[in-house]
């Protein structure tokens, strides 16, 4: 049973080269894949003679002591992902694909593939005539390419100048089979100050627009975004948290460890642990925001983006927050004392407008922070204490007008990119979810767990964040310890067979509970 690997740590695998100056290649995929809490095993394509200054010798192993390795590990070490990284030559390309192609008939791996052909000091690493191989046997088989600008080049036979041809090339490689192409800003700064990697999924185009570090200890950048984006895999993140947690671990990484001195050359990039801070996050670009021009997405959608952001509530800790669907229901919670509500209305009978209008007249009567789910202008004309919207309501509500009419906006976010992207409007709150599987809404492959809330919650500590998804009381204490200063619940409430002592248990065991730094899973 290879696929049922004996170990409780997800497992890594990386098929690349040794960098002998200890920076790139396996040696910095080993020190990722153990930051990130991943046990990291390795095939050696290569053994390369280098240190920070040049690349003497590249040694590519041969077929059979590649395959040796491959084959020990899928006997004892089951791969929840794969990271690969230099391929010598056309054998070695042709050997990899093979393997990979037999290992998905076992169970499918997400695989990400480094196309490392140019070292960062300009030494090819590759002999010729790979790329034919690599296009049209390695990267159908890949889920995420992660060229920089000069492999991209290689790879898509174009030289592209400027961001909507990058954006061009990378949806062409991306053609050729693999399921996505994250393109590494490193060396083209398309706005000064700023290093922005596009992520072109088959279908969008996103920019993630990190800070530029100034520093020479750039070694091994590439090597180190594609394993943390590995490991980020293994742990369960989709591709594209795992591409936002990747860049900011190796944003972590050139900020904290850009005063070392290894080497006379390009030092190597830090390896410091887990990101939980928001510099190192990068900004997802918003279309139609002013500096979307710079990054090839003119005439996209317009989106209006907000300098001072939404009123906020009058506190950071909205404290229990029941979310129900009838005017009904919000009456009797308002009783009881609730002070944060939401009518979440699914499926709509009779006057809808007359609806929202009692509710929120119960709203100013109670003195409710009031959320109206879905319909915004509705709220806007009742004149409501707030709106709550999801990711798709983004595109379409009228933000302006929300904004401009005082009200309060709350926003679904499921994952780290979802969280990054609402957070560039400043909504009155951000929700998280869904903590866990819920009978109320199919929320699958939307899931986050208690451990990845709780390294959400660390990255805005102050602002005001509400958990949301299959919360019930004996859950309360565990979504509390991340730190999250509100509880969204349906069923809790509305499915009890009391709602009054299901209230009073709920805002208990909420006032009861404490954030806890072990929360996030790594090391306090
Ligand atoms: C507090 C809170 N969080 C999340 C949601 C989900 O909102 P949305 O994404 O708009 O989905 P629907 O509720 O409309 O199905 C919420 N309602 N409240
Ligand atoms: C409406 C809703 N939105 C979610 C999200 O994650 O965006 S989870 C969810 C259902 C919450 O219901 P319950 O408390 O019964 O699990
Ligand atoms: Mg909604």
């Amino acid at each position: 049973m290879p696929e049922e690997a004996f170990t409780n740590k997800p497992i890594v695998w990386s098929i690349a080269g040794s960098d002998s100056g200890g920076g790139a290649g396996i040696q910095a995929d080993l020190l990722t894949f153990a930051d990130l809490g991943c046990h990291g095993c390795t095939a050696i394509t290569a053994n390369t003679a280098q240190n920070t200054c040049a690349v003497d010798s590249i040694n590519a192993v041969s077929i059979d002591v590649l395959q040796a390795q491959l084959q020990a590990l899928q006997t004892d070490l089951f791969p929840a992902a794969i990271k690969v990284g230099l391929l010598a030559n056309a054998r070695q390309v042709l050997a990899v694909a093979e393997f990979l192609r037999a290992l998905r008939q076992v169970k499918p791996v997400p695989v990400i593939y480094d196309p490392v052909a140019v070292a960062s000091s300009g030494a090819g690493l590759t002999e010729e005539g790979i790329a034919a191989p690599v296009l049209e046997q390695l990267l159908p088989l890949c889920d995420l390419v992660t060229p920089n600008r000069y492999e991209l080049e290689w790879l898509s036979q174009t030289a592209p100048a400027g961001a909507a041809a990058l954006i061009g090339a990378a949806r062409q490689l991306q053609s050729r089979g693999c399921g996505a192409v994250l393109v590494t800003g490193g060396h083209t700064q398309l706005r000064p100050g700023e290093i922005a990697d596009l992520l072109w999924d088959g279908d969008k185009a996103d920019w993630l627009i990190g800070r530029a570090v100034p520093g020479n200890n750039t070694h091994g950048t590439g090597c180190t975004l594609s394993s943390a984006i590995a490991a980020c895999r293994a742990l369960g993140y989709p591709l594209r948290d795992a591409c936002v947690l990747g860049k900011a671990y190796v944003q972590r990484g050139l900020r904290l460890a850009n005063s070392d001195r290894i080497g006379a050359g390009a030092g190597p990039v830090g390896h410091c642990g887990w990101p939980l801070e928001l510099r190192d996050f990068p900004e997802v670009l918003l279309p139609g925001e002013d500096r979307s021009a710079a990054y090839g997405l003119v005439g996209d959608v317009s989106t209006q983006t907000f300098v001072q952001g939404f009123a906020m509530p009058d506190s950071t800790e909205l404290g229990l927050y029941p979310v129900v669907d009838s005017v009904d229901w919000l009456q009797r919670l308002a009783e009881q004392g609730v002070r944060t509500l939401q009518l979440r209305i699914k499926h709509p009978g009779g006057d809808l407008r007359a609806q929202v209008a009692r509710a929120v007249d119960i709203g100013k009567r109670h003195q409710l922070r009031l959320f109206i789910n879905d319909y915004w202008q509705l709220a806007i004309e009742c004149g409501a204490y707030g709106v709550h919207l999801g990711q798709g309501d983004l595109k379409t509500a009228d933000l302006a007008a929300i904004q401009a009419a005082g009200l309060r906006l709350g926003i679904s976010t499921h994952g780290f990119y979802e969280l990054l992207l609402a957070y560039r409007y400043r909504p009155s709150y951000l929700a998280l979810g869904a903590v866990y599987a819920t009978g109320t809404k199919d929320m699958s492959g939307q899931l986050q767990g208690p451990q990845k809330l709780a390294r959400m919650v660390a990255l805005l500590p102050d602002y005001p964040l509400v958990a949301i998804g299959g919360i019930n009381l004996q859950r309360v204490a565990e979504v509390a310890a991340s730190g999250v200063g509100s509880i969204a619940v349906v069923s809790a409430i509305t499915g009890a067979e009391d709602y009054v002592q299901a209230v009073a248990d709920l805002r208990t065991a909420l006032e009861g509970a404490v954030p806890a730094a072990s929360a996030t899973g790594l090391p306090c």
